[in-house]
């Protein structure tokens, strides 16, 4: 699956950008409680309980196969919760009606580790594919905000390349500004590191950090990068796999030298001489 087809999966009829929806700015952004998440018969998440700032970079972290995709999908809605509650801006993916849910999903955006840019298309045609599902907007307009994104992400004049004709860091980024066509409130970015050498992974924890400072967007990242994680990251929560759940949640340097569960400060620490402030 892609960054796109997953946010345009809820239908085409309504042609407007979603409007910010009323809502304290003070609330938090995301507010996830009780959540139980599974697959079948195999619980992989319980009791599960977080919110996030708006404003905020947060990072779900834990080692592999602990649930940290499976979480992100429940909180964008590609899964149901089996028990349990996910509040984006306020409101409720799973009880939402089809124009609510459609709306909701408007104001957020996903880039995956997996999820490519389409290659057969230029990097306009590509930010265009959410703007021609959601709006009506007219084609130089979409072409635009193609623009705009891309200079966003610092890859002006790029519109007419081909995936395949930029490099890896650059297909991050022209991934980034295709999340970001819809002027989301919040991006969900999965991964957003994996594949890159350490000079590219931080150029792109720079951009992240400086669209949350100039746009004010909300930043949810599942990483393992302990390089980014102190970077970027206000606040993490670390998922494991024994207990199916947040064995800690803070900021990262607190943990680091504060945490009382040894495998959360070694976890923190392994790499810490070149990941430090
Ligand atoms: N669609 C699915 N159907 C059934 N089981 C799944 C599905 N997706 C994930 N799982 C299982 O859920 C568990 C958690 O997987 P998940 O991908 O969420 O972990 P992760 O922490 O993101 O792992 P990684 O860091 O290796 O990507 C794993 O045991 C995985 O096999």
């Amino acid at each position: 699956m892609t960054e796109y087809t997953e946010i345009a999966s809820p239908g085409t009829q309504d042609c407007t950008p979603a409007p910010p929806v009323e809502f304290p700015s003070d609330a938090p952004i995301i507010a996830v409680s009780d959540l139980v998440a599974g697959y079948g018969d195999n619980i992989i998440l319980k009791d599960i309980s977080f919110e996030v700032q708006r404003g905020e970079i947060f990072v779900i972290l834990g080692g592999s196969g602990c649930g940290k995709s499976t979480l992100l999908k429940h909180i964008i809605g590609l899964h149901q919760p089996r028990q349990g509650k996910v509040l984006l801006e306020g409101r409720d993916l799973v009880s939402a009606s089809s124009s609510d849910r459609r709306e909701i999903l408007q104001r957020i955006g996903i880039t995956y580790q997996s999820g490519a840019l389409f290659g057969s298309m230029t990097l306009r045609q590509n930010i265009r594919i959410p703007l021609e599902e959601f709006t009506d907007l007219p084609s130089e307009a979409m072409d635009m905000i193609a623009h705009m994104k891309l200079a966003l992400v610092g890859l002006a004049g790029y519109e007419e390349h081909l995936p395949a004709e930029i490099s890896g860091g650059m297909r991050k980024r022209a991934a980034l500004a295709r999340a970001m066509a819809l002027d989301p409130a919040i991006l969900f970015l999965d991964e957003p590191s994996a594949g890159l050498d350490p000079i590219t992974s931080a150029e792109l924890d720079q951009l992240i950090l400086g669209l949350r400072d100039r746009l004010g967007i909300t930043f949810v990242l599942v990483t393992h990068e302990l390089p980014s994680i102190y970077s970027v990251a206000d606040r993490v929560i670390m998922l494991d796999k024994r207990v199916k759940g947040i064995i800690a949640e803070g900021d990262p340097r607190t943990l680091r030298d504060n945490s009382e569960n040894d495998w959360v400060r070694s976890f923190f620490n392994r790499e810490a001489t070149d990941s430090e402030d």
